[in-house]
């Protein structure tokens, strides 16, 4: 049966990419930082031994030159390999369509100014469309952060935080139980509606509970609102064809739910790994179950904990045993990232890196596929494997 699981460890990049430099990102290494940093604060190397086993360590070696601190496999399982990115931004939404097969070649909208980032018209139409007493925040802010500074005052008064980042980004925490979450999900809907003129990837809704600012915390009723990938995916052509997309997490709410012919929640990587597994299981012939490991990046990347980065790391490579045991005969995984966040690199962002390709199956020998020159390859690579008409981006690596 053809069977595909892709899973995305959301911004593991493996060395600072090409065009890094006019991104600010030039010398980050998600990768090899997390590495050094575990080094140094635990005095062992990160252990990752299966996915050293699938190439990481020499994808790692071969995008940047340098070796990560973890020690390499001498039987090599899998195909292994890197990619740059053609996108023009480093966000999650263009990451993944490219993995998909489309890249994003068009500039999305940002909102630049760190404070009084949005315009006066937008936040008039917002407070007079949902009826809320007005915004707090109003500006670039890392989601955490602003809980402690802002929750009470959110509390007190009933505003919705309102904030973005260097992301094409509307982000909107409100406290599920005072403000509440299907409010806070109708209040998104509309600043949806309205920011597609501002050409904004995304809004996001961050609810989360607590009582005070030693407390308050996200909860996993995280929603993306996207716009729709501008081109059909490898999602949109298996699905046409017949096939099944499974979303784990937050895969459908990336590609806008097109393309997706189930949607699984879960929250934290332990609860990802095991319904992916359940999924995989299940999933009839010429499926894909989608999977993005949204911890790497929301709980360490963007937090700046390498070392959170590196335990995450060795708890899923403690898995990944388990999801090669549950491919198929002719089943085929891909791990790779949709952008990097390293921990160690100044300020809260992204970072334009490389992303590695590590693609396993039970019936081809390894190889190394070397530098890919866009996220699509993997994309093509899929729809190869699948049979169906070749998409307009990427080079196959299986032939
Ligand atoms: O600081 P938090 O709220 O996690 O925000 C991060 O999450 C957003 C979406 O991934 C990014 O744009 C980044 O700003
Ligand atoms: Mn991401
Ligand atoms: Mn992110």
């Amino acid at each position: 049966m053809k069977k595909a699981v892709i899973l995305v460890l959301d911004s593991f990049g493996v060395g600072s990419a090409p065009d890094a430099a006019s991104f600010g990102d030039a010398g980050a290494n998600t990768f090899a930082s997390i590495s050094k940093a575990f080094f140094s604060h635990k005095g062992r190397q990160l252990q990752l031994p299966n996915l050293a086993r699938l190439g990481l360590v020499k994808a790692g070696h071969a995008a940047s030159g340098e070796l990560a601190l973890v020690e390499d496999s001498s039987d090599t399982l899998g195909s292994y390999g890197y990619a740059r990115e053609l996108s023009s931004g480093k966000d999650t939404p263009s990451g993944h369509w490219e993995i998909a097969g489309v890249p994003v070649l068009f500039d999305w909208g940002y909102f630049h100014d760190k404070t009084n980032s949005f315009p006066a018209e937008l936040i008039e139409e917002l407070v007079r469309r949902t009826g809320v007493p007005g915004i707090l925040g109003n500006c670039h802010a890392s989601g955490t952060d602003i809980l402690v500074k802002l929750g009470d005052e959110h509390i007190r008064s009933g505003m919705p935080i309102c904030y973005t980042s260097a992301d094409s980004v509307f982000q909107v925490a409100a406290h599920e139980e005072h403000f509440g979450l299907e409010r806070l999900y109708q209040f998104c809907e509309v600043a949806r509606e309205l920011l597609d003129s501002y050409n904004i990837g995304r809004v996001i809704a961050r609810p989360f509970l607590g009582t005070e600012a030693t407390n308050y915390a996200r909860t996993g009723n995280r929603k993306d609102y996207s716009v729709l990938p501008p081109a059909p995916t490898v999602l949109d052509m298996l699905t046409q064809a017949g096939g099944t997309v499974v979303s784990i997490g937050k895969i459908a709410d990336i590609y806008a739910h097109q393309g997706i012919s189930k949607e699984v929640k879960a929250t934290g990587l332990a609860a990802l790994v095991d319904k992916t597994l359940h999924e995989m299981a299940q999933a009839p012939d010429h499926s894909i179950v989608f999977t993005n490991l949204v911890d790497f990046d929301q709980n360490y990347g963007h937090r700046r904990d390498p070392i959170g980065y590196g335990e995450a790391l060795e708890y899923f490579d403690s898995r990944l045993p388990e999801l090669m045991a549950a491919l198929d005969q002719d089943g085929v995984m891909l791990l790779t990232a949709d952008h990097g966040c390293d921990p160690t690199w100044p300020g809260t962002e992204h970072t334009r890196e490389y992303v590695p390709v590590l693609w396993f199956n039970k019936f081809q020998p390894a190889r190394d596929l070397g530098e890919r020159q866009s996220f699509a390859d993997m994309g093509q690579t899929l729809a190869a494997y699948f049979g169906l008409q070749p998409l307009s981006y990427g080079q196959s690596f299986l032939n």
